[in-house]
């Protein structure tokens, strides 16, 4: 099985700081993957070299099969960031148009995939109004709906959850499940346990190093312990202990 993403011994270094140090991961095809790890860690660092966004300075990342950066790859993949990038003086819908059109959308096929991502996100009766009255949740799912508009292979998904109420939250996971069913690789960052116990793969990363990896039951059954919340405190305690035998 080739892996859609693989990175390979990855380190980032900004001035004297070490951000990344020896990121080794694989994703499969069809998973949902969470990466997770507190405010600092490194994990927007990290998917921002998966995207080819930076050139680690040590390491190698394929994606699709291509080594990264590569510009075509970057088409190819649905982004949300954790900052909206949206314009505010349009509509949801020219939003939705203009990013669809960038990413490789004829306009004939505009319409029909517009609904079909607004409707995930529940903003099919907001379409028509400006995003500068939308509320910070609306546009978070706005910024989601511009991610899965092209339908593309590969969702990539900074903090999607981010001011988004609990129950349009499930709704969004339900979604993700159904894209993951249909072939979907989606990797997504997030500070919230209960989100990243619903991926299929959960990356541990602490102070720029991956502390753990595996499903959540393996995590728990590894650690001896009953939520995610333990694995990681536990995970990080054992990376404390290792760092102080060194
Ligand atoms: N361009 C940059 N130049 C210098 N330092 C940077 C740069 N980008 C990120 N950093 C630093 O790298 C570290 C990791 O940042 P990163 O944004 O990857 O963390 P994060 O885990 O995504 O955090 P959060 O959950 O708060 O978004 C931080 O100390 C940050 O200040």
């Amino acid at each position: 099985m080739v892996p859609i993403i693989s990175a390979t011994a990855v380190t980032q270094i900004y001035g004297q700081q070490v951000i990344l140090k020896d990121i080794n991961l694989q994703i499969a095809p069809g998973k949902i993957v969470a990466l997770i790890g507190p405010s600092g860690a490194g994990k927007t660092t990290l998917v921002r070299a998966i995207m080819g966004m930076i050139t680690p300075k040590a390491g190698r990342i394929t994606v699709l099969n291509q080594k990264m950066p590569n510009r075509q790859v970057l088409g190819q993949i649905g982004y949300m960031a954790q900052t909206d990038a949206l314009y505010e003086t349009l509509t949801a819908r020219e939003n939705l148009q203009f990013f669809g059109k960038l990413q490789g959308l004829k306009q004939q096929q505009l319409n029909q995939k517009i609904a079909q991502a607004v409707a995930v996100v529940n903003l099919s009766a907001d379409l028509n109004k400006q995003v500068k009255v939308f509320s910070g949740g609306m546009k978070r799912r706005l910024s989601l709906a511009i991610a899965l508009v092209a339908q593309p292979q590969l969702l990539i998904l900074d903090e999607p959850t981010v001011g988004i109420d609990p129950e349009l939250r499930q709704q969004i996971w339900r979604a993700l499940h159904q894209l993951a069913q249909a072939g979907k690789t989606i990797l997504l960052t997030t500070h919230v346990m209960s989100d990243a116990a619903q991926a299929d793969q959960i990356l541990m990363i602490r102070a720029g190093k991956m502390i753990a990896q595996g499903t959540v039951q393996a995590l728990e059954h590894k650690y001896q312990v009953t939520d995610l919340e333990a694995v990681f405190l536990a995970a990080g305690r054992a990376q404390d202990a290792h760092i102080s035998n060194d």
